[in-house]
This record gives structure tokens, C-alpha cells and sequence, in this order.
């Protein structure tokens, strides 16, 4: 931007063009009137006696009295001769208001002099002013932090914040949005609701006034038209939207609800404690003290303390910090890794400032969805949050990470970014807590400058919020079990001094005391010993001598070992439930009910109640949860898959009827036809692979036993059943897996595995779009010999009546790999034969999952021109890429490696754009 300064001889002058380093300054908002001075005459020095110069002389004496050497006006700061200039200028404007130190707002239609100085006589034009009625100075009142107005004579009248009232009135944009609150608060609709009633000079920039308020930028087509202009703003607006659904795992503000609400609500105050330890403060009012990290035993309350920190921290941080938080949660797959703590972060910073997305969208807009969950994500996720931590215009930052313990994928990637973020971004704050874990402690070593609060060193403090968190509850208990006074201080004195400083021992025995009738408590409360594992083991204990004992550690069983968080639909199908609870919701919360306070239902998801329950059950009861075994619970889920999928997977069993119906075509009822049998089908192969020690499984894995049978049977619909899941190469992974197992004795099945792979394989891309065309396309072009096709001819539908010839038998090629929009020059494997990396004349080199086919994204663009040659590093970590002309040398080999298997692997360039996926037998 270009920015006007006073040069000393009483003229006005202009900057050079300033890309970076932008000094303080204020900016103009005015109408435009008939003589405004222009860029061409501001440089020649010429246009002083227009009217418009004493707009331009008076933001110069203005600027100058609260202390600015420069400012902005936008009738002669930007050259509109130049488009080029004229576009990033609209692109940029509200940045260049909300970057502005000061914004006076210059009011030529209302008068304020020392006559007619009382507000009665200036409040009427005040209300009136053109300056309301126009499109640009929508943005220039919301953008500013600090917007002074002035009346004709150059009188100040009053602030944006004095006057809030009457511009709220005026407008009809809320207090919120004109005290700085970040836009996206406010939901598109009503965003556009504020421009309606103003107007612009040239129709397009109704449009194009809005760019910042939207947080989008888009090309401007002056001639163009409004309507067409309001589309195209409309189309980048969900092109944001998108891409922020698509980066949302979960929303982390909506974790934090649930996770206050599942762990019985936020105690007010409990947590006030913290605010006043050193620790904190230092934290907080040190610039150099980055991380605060809170560490505890398990229980002692710490996800808690950061809800609170957080609420704390929104009320009293300046508006213009912006805050993202993220709650790992072991017990739940999609949270408990280090790149769903980037994406939640990342979405929390871009919700609050918009603009920070477009370190997301230059890649997001080429690769979309899988950018963020492909092999790479963790690679591309972290150099996103590294350029939006150091982004110039990020305001200063907090980031709030709950429960680091609990990320199980990632951790030490995860701590080594914190650590090394830090001394790149020093406007950036961090908050993270764990149980005391000497690996997270050994991640922070390096890192300098920064405070721990070990909750167990304060002891007072944390016993203290426990004495409060107990009289709410014994309270609440009282009220609800109706004890009387001697019960209730009885309940109140035996937690009080049980529970040493533990919430969740507290939380644990209040619950379980819930099921106990008001005149039995106080000779029941022995019973509940202190320590959070002795508790365990007496409600563990108490389960086994229940009526419902068996059923009880079976759902415990299974709850304990499975791959996710199972839903009601999925649990009846391994665990044996009474006849009419099937389907019965409220029923089925009953049961689950019965397993002491382990378990916790939220949407009609069972999860544990604490992560320290999983652990309790998988280790120190391993004995009377697991008697015979892990593996045993591991073989009933696989039996039991193996038993339900049966009754539910059928051809079309979503009765779409069309074979060209695509995924995102189909509807989803509630509850899906498939809802029961979801885990199953994506994790039956997996769970035989963790019970190969039991000997029933040595039957079940010959050609006459229920692996063959079942895939003999129903393999297509399983297929059917994965493209509706949206997991075909899951699937594929799957049946890799299982061809992995030797399975000498069982030529059957053996033969069905390797023709079900290359099945799979060759048509995942098909499958994976429309899951009918595993009938159709998929079996028509099937090889006569194929066992698949044998098995399952009779599911060609009948209007198929003259089929094609095909080959006999499977050929070389396993598959084609479809993506290059040029010739394919070069191919080669990854040293350890999990990848393919190509090159092509399209200037790109994409890598492939050797396993599946799918492509890895993003693709490596860099190449001005056709790629001529690619090749892996010998270790695997780098590839090489060459272009002829450029004469770059190649160093390492390219490598053409024996896959583990039995097929030597091949991969042919075609000139065709394609990629022929192939093998040849040694
Ligand atoms: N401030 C609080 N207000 C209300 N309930 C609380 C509070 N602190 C703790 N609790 C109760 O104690 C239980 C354990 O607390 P929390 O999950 O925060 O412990 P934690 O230290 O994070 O445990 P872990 O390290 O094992 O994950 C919660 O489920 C809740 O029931």
C-alpha cells in the first residue's frame, strides 16, 4: 500500500509502494464528492485548490495530533490507471481499515460548532448522514478498531464506541459487530442483510464492497453486472465454507460442551484457583513464558481446569486474541491423534479470523478432503499451522491442548512442533496438560522459557476445589435420593476424607451412589474405598456377583478392545442381549447402566467414562474381564460379525435400484439399513487376525469352514456394503491382510482371497463411486476364469443381455491408475514397495498406495514443464524428479523392488495418461 505523510514544506506527499513493514497510520472514510483529488495529481503536486483536498488536508492534521506520521485516503493512494493495482486495493481495503491505527470518519452533510454543540441539534443529521447510506463505508465503520467522526468543520462529534447506540440504530448491525467481535459469528444471511439497504456508485461493487466482511477475494469484472457479481461472491463464500466443513473433524467448541456435559457439568469457580497461582501469572503477564503445562495423576480434574481456563480466558482477553483449544480423548478414534489436534486448532484460528485461510486453501484447492486425511496429512497439516502461527497479521494467539497423554497417535511429532513453533511464533501462548508422563516431560525438555504446574504440588488448592466439587454433589445426591440430615453429613464427611484431592474418585462414588437407597447409604459407604484403581475393583467386584454379571463383563469385554466407539445399533450383535431389547434404545441404556460406572452413552454411542476406566479393565482386571483371554473376545466379535453380516447384506440393500446411483447420491435413513452391521464390516478381518492363537479358528480358516463360506457367499454384497460405507480401500487393506495368512490347507479359500483381491483391486475406482457397478461393470468385464465372476454370475442383471468377450484369465496388470491428464513419462516403486511415484508430461508427479491404487495427494507440482523422470531415494524419504532440458543429474537408482509377496511388481508408463498396475510371476 501506498500511505501519505506531511513532507515537511507543508505539501502532502506519497510513499513508495510498501510491501512489508508497514508503519502506523490513519485512514479516511468519506463520501465521494465532485472534486476529489486523484493519484495522478496528489504525484504531480497539483489539485490543492479542489474541495476534496481539504478532506485530505484535515486526516494530515488530524493524523498529526494523536501522533501518526502517516495516513490513507483512498482517492489518491491507489493508481486506478493500473487494474492490477486497483483489484489487490479492493482485495486488501478492509485490512487496510482494520489495520489502521486510527480511522476518522469525515461527515461533509452534519455540522457541529461551538452553536449548536449540544447533541439534540447535530444527532438529527447525524442519523441522516449519506455517509450510512453508502456501500464502502460499511466495511470501513465494522473494520477499524478505533473510528473517530467529524462533522463538516472538522469537530469531532464522538467514537464508534460512544456513539454505538445510534449507529446500532442507524445500521442495524449488532453491538457485537461493531465492537470488534470476528465476523464469521455472524451468519451469511444476516451479513448480507447489512448491505441491502446501502448503495454504490458502480453496481459491481455492491459485490465487491462485501469481499472483506465475507473474508473471501475473488478477480473484479467491472461491466460484469451486479447479479453476476453477487454469484460469483455467493460461489467463493461456499468455497470457504467448504473447505472449513471439509478441515472439521469435529468442532472443538462442540467437544468441549460434551465433554462438561457427559463429565456432569463444570463445577462454577472450582477452577478460579488457578488463576491466582504464580505459575499462571507468569504464564499470562511474561511475554517470554510461552507454555504453561498442567500435569496430574489421573482424575485429579485437569480436562476440567482447561473448560474453565478457557471460559476464563474468552472473558478476560483482549478481543482481538484469538483463542482455539483442542480435548484429546483416547477412547474415541477421531480425536485422539496429533493431526486431528492440528485440524482442530486450525479450524478454531480460522473460524475467528477468516483470512487465515488461505494458508489452507492453496492446497486444500487442489487436493480437497483427502488433503487432510491422506498418508501425508500430518506433513501438510503441520506446514499450515507453521505459516498461520507466522503469518504477519496474526494478532497474538492463544492455543489451549487438553490431555496430551491421551493423543495415541503422534504424540512425540506433536510435541516436537509445540516445541519448535514456539520460537518461531513468540506472539503465540500454549496451555497443554497430560498426567505426569516422563516421555512428555522428556518433549519439553529442550524447549526454554516455560512454566509446569504440577497439580500434585498444589495439593491445598486442588483439595480445596475437591471440598467444594463434594458438597455440590452431596447436595445434588441429598435432593435426589431424599436423604436426611444425618445421611447427608455422613455421605459429605466419608468423601471428605476419602478422596484425596481426586474429582474423579468423588464423581465415581456420588454415581454409584445414585443406585443406593437413602436408609442403606450410610452403612454402604465403607464400601467405596479410597483410591481411584481400589474403586475400581469393588465396583468390578460388585458387577461379577450381579444378577446380570455375564452380560455385563462381556460389553465391558468388547467395549475394552474394539477399533472405535460402538453405537447401540452395532453392540446386540456381539454381546447377547434379552430378546425384546433389540432396537430399544431406552432398553439397551438400561443394560449398559448395570456396568457400574465404566461406561457412558452420548448419542447413542457407549464410551468409557474416563480413559483410567480402560486402563483399569485392560490391565489390573484383565483377569475378570478377559478369564479366558483377550484374544477369546477378539474370536466372538469376529464369530459373531461373521453370523450377523449375513442377515443384513444383500444385493441393493439401500433398493437404489439404478446401477448408476453414486454414494453421495444415497440417502440416509435413520436408523441406515446398515447401522448394525458398520463395525462389522470394516473390522471382521482384523479382529480373526488378533485371535490366531485360538485354536476354533484353525476350522474356521479351511475350505469347509465360515470364512470361505461367507466370502463364497457374500463378497459382493460385502463390497456393496463398503462403497455405501465409503471404505472400499479399507476393504481392499482388509483382504490384503487376510491374504497374508498362509493358508496351505485350504486351497479354496486361498484361490478365492487372491481372485477377491485382484476383484477388489481392479475395480476400486468404479466400486468406490457407485456401489451398484460391483454387479454390473465390475462382473461383466471380470476375466471368464475369475472365481468371483464364477460365483456371483448369476447377480449380472438380466438386461445385460450380449456381454463382452473378455479375457480368460486375470492378466499381468492389477490395475489402472487413472489421474495424469498427460502422457506418463516415468514410473517407479518406493524402495519398501508401498508407493508408486509418477511423472508425466502434465508437469506433475503423483504418488500412488501400491496396496490400493488410490492416489496420494497432494500431487508435487513445481515443474514449469513435462516431467521427464522420477525415482525414489534409496531410504525411501525423497523423490527425484527430472527435466530433460534442465539437465539435472539423477542420483540413487530407481528402483523396481520386490513387493513382500509373491508377484515382482511392475509399473508401466503410458502414453495414454495411465498407469498400468501390473505384476509378473517370478
Ligand atoms: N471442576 C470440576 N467441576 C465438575 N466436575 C469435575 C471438576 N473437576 C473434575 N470433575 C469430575 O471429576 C472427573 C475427572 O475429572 P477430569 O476428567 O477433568 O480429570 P483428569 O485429570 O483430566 O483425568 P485424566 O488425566 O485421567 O484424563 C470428571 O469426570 C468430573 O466428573
Amino acid at each position: 500500500m501506498r500511505l501519505l505523510y506531511n513532507n515537511g514544506d507543508g505539501n502532502i506527499s506519497l510513499t513508495k509502494f510498501l510491501e512489508n513493514d508497514i508503519p502506523k497510520y490513519a485512514i479516511l472514510s468519506h463520501t465521494w464528492e465532485e472534486e476529489e483529488v486523484t493519484f495522478e495529481e496528489l504525484q504531480k503536486g497539483i489539485g490543492t485548490t479542489k474541495t476534496g483536498y481539504a478532506k485530505i488536508r484535515f486526516c494530515a492534521e488530524q493524523a498529526k495530533r494523536d501522533g501518526l506520521q502517516y495516513f490513507w485516503v483512498d482517492t489518491c493512494c491507489i493508481d486506478k490507471s493500473n487494474s492490477a493495482e486497483l483489484a489487490e486495493a479492493i482485495n486488501s481495503m478492509f485490512r487496510w481499515y482494520r489495520m489502521s491505527t486510527k480511522c476518522y470518519v469525515y461527515l461533509s452533510d452534519v455540522s457541529r460548532t461551538p452553536v449548536n454543540i449540544d447533541r439534540m441539534a447535530w444527532e438529527s443529521a447525524f442519523r441522516k448522514s449519506r455517509w450510512f447510506t453508502r456501500g464502502w463505508t460499511l466495511q470501513e465503520l465494522i473494520a477499524p478498531t478505533s473510528v473517530d467522526f467529524f462533522s463538516k468543520e472538522s469537530n469531532r462529534i464522538g467514537s464508534k464506541r460512544s456513539l454505538e447506540q445510534q449507529i446500532h440504530e442507524i445500521t442495524g448491525i449488532p453491538k457485537m459487530a461493531l465492537q470488534g467481535a470476528y465476523l464469521s459469528q455472524f451468519d451469511d444471511k444476516e451479513r448480507f442483510l447489512w448491505i441491502q439497504p446501502r448503495q454504490t456508485t458502480v453496481e459491481e461493487d455492491k459485490a465487491y464492497s462485501l469481499l472483506g466482511i465475507f473474508d473471501v477475494q475473488m478477480p473484479l469484472r467491472y461491466g460484469e453486472g451486479m447479479a453476476s457479481a453477487f454469484k460469483r461472491l455467493e460461489e467463493e463464500i461456499d468455497k470457504l465454507n467448504k473447505c472449513l466443513q471439509d478441515l472439521r473433524l469435529s468442532d472443538p467448541r462442540d467437544d468441549k460442551s460434551r465433554i462438561e456435559e457427559t463429565k456432569g457439568g463444570l463445577l462454577e469457580g472450582s477452577y478460579l484457583w488457578i488463576l491466582e497461582t504464580s505459575d499462571f501469572r507468569q504464564w499470562r503477564n511474561n511475554p517470554q513464558t510461552w507454555l504453561l503445562w498442567i500435569k496430574g495423576d489421573p482424575g485429579k480434574g485437569k480436562t476440567m481446569l482447561l473448560c474453565g481456563i478457557i471460559n476464563e480466558l474468552k472473558k478476560s482477553l483482549p478481543k482481538s486474541t484469538l483463542l482455539s483449544y483442542f480435548f484429546c480423548q483416547a477412547t474415541n478414534s477421531q480425536i485422539n491423534n496429533a493431526t486431528a489436534v492440528l485440524r482442530g486448532l486450525i479450524y478454531l484460528l480460522v473460524n475467528e479470523q477468516p483470512a487465515l485461510i488461505s494458508h489452507v486453501r492453496k492446497r486444500y484447492d487442489q487436493a480437497g478432503k483427502a488433503l487432510f486425511e491422506d498418508l501425508n496429512s500430518w506433513v501438510v497439516l503441520s506446514e499450515m499451522f507453521t505459516n498461520i502461527l507466522q503469518d504477519p497479521n496474526l494478532k497474538s494467539t492463544c492455543l489451549v491442548v487438553d490431555a496430551l497423554d491421551e493423543c495415541e497417535v503422534g504424540l512425540p511429532k506433536l510435541l516436537d512442533l509445540i516445541v519448535q513453533i514456539s520460537s518461531k511464533s513468540p506472539q503465540t501462548k500454549w496451555i497443554v496438560s497430560s498426567r505426569n508422563w516422563p516421555s512428555i516431560e522428556k518433549g519439553f525438555n529442550r524447549a526454554t522459557q516455560k512454566a509446569s504446574m504440577c497439580l500434585e504440588l498444589n495439593e491445598k488448592s486442588v483439595s480445596a476445589a475437591v471440598s467444594t466439587y463434594i458438597k455440590s454433589k452431596v447436595n445434588w445426591l441429598a435432593e435426589r435420593q431424599e436423604y436426611d440430615i444425618d445421611t447427608r453429613d455422613a455421605v459429605q464427611r466419608y468423601l471428605s476424607s476419602n478422596a484425596h484431592g481426586t474429582f474423579l474418585w468423588v464423581a465415581l462414588v456420588c454415581q454409584e451412589l445414585t443406585s443406593i437407597p437413602g436408609w442403606e447409604v450410610e452403612e454402604t459407604l465403607s464400601a467405596f474405598p479410597p483410591g481411584l484403581n481400589t474403586l475400581y475393583m469393588r465396583i468390578i467386584e460388585q458387577i461379577s456377583t450381579s444378577r446380570t454379571a455375564k452380560r455385563c463383563k462381556s460389553i465391558l469385554a468388547v467395549v475394552a478392545v474394539i477399533h472405535r466407539p460402538i453405537t447401540l445399533d452395532e453392540l446386540p450383535s456381539f454381546v447377547d442381549m434379552p430378546p425384546r431389547s433389540s432396537g430399544n434404545y431406552k432398553a439397551l441404556a438400561e443394560i449398559i447402566g448395570h456396568c457400574g460406572s465404566f461406561l457412558t452413552i452420548r448419542d447413542r454411542t457407549v464410551t468409557f467414562v474416563h480413559q483410567s476406566a480402560k486402563d483399569f479393565l485392560t490391565n489390573t482386571a484383565v483377569d475378570i474381564v478377559f478369564p479366558s483371554g483377550m484374544p477369546d473376545t477378539h474370536y466372538a466379535i469376529f464369530s459373531r460379525s461373521l453370523q450377523v453380516l449375513p442377515t443384513v447384506l444383500q444385493r441393493d440393500v439401500y433398493s437404489l435400484r439404478a446401477p448408476g446411483t453414486t454414494v453421495s447420491q444415497v440417502e440416509q435413513a435413520d436408523p441406515a439399513p446398515l447401522a448394525a452391521v458398520r463395525y462389522s464390516c470394516l473390522y471382521w478381518i482384523d479382529h480373526l487376525l488378533e485371535c490366531q492363537s485360538r485354536e476354533e479358528l484353525i476350522g474356521d480358516l479351511k475350505d469347509s469352514g465360515i470364512v470361505y463360506s461367507f466370502l463364497r457367499q457374500y463378497f459382493l454384497y460385502w463390497l456393496e456394503a463398503l462403497s455405501l460405507l465409503q471404505s472400499i480401500s479399507q476393504g481392499i487393506v482388509m483382504i490384503q491382510k487376510l491374504e497374508d495368512l498362509q493358508f496351505d490347507k485350504s486351497p479354496g479359500l486361498s484361490a478365492f482371497i487372491q481372485d477377491a483381491r485382484r476383484f477388489a483391486v481392479s475395480n476400486r475406482s468404479i466400486i468406490e463411486q457407485a456401489p451398484l457397478q460391483v454387479y454390473c461393470s465390475a462382473l461383466v468385464f471380470a476375466p471368464e476364469n475369475s472365481i468371483v465372476r464364477k460365483a456371483f454370475e448369476k447377480c449380472i442383471p438380466s438386461w445385460i443381455q450380449t456381454k463382452p468377450r473378455v479375457e480368460t484369465n486375470w492378466n499381468a496388470m492389477l490395475q489402472v491408475l487413472e489421474g495424469h491428464t498427460d502422457a506418463v513419462t516415468s514410473v517407479a516403486f518406493s524402495p519398501d514397495g508401498k508407493q508408486i511415484v509418477s511423472g508425466s508430461w502434465d508437469g506433475t508427479v503423483r504418488r500412488w498406495d501400491a496396496a490400493t491404487g488410490q492416489q496420494l495427494l497432494p500431487a508435487l507440482e513445481g515443474h514449469t514443464d513435462e516431467v521427464n523422470s522420477v525415482a525414489f531415494s534409496p531410504d525411501g524419504k525423497q523423490i527425484v524428479t527430472l527435466h530433460v532440458s534442465e539437465n539435472w543429474l539423477v542420483e540413487g537408482t530407481t528402483n523396481l523392488l520386490l513387493l513382500p509377496t509373491r508377484y515382482r511388481p511392475t509399473c508401466e508408463a503410458t502414453w495414454g495418461g495411465i498407469i498400468a498396475l501390473g505384476h509378473s510371476t517370478c
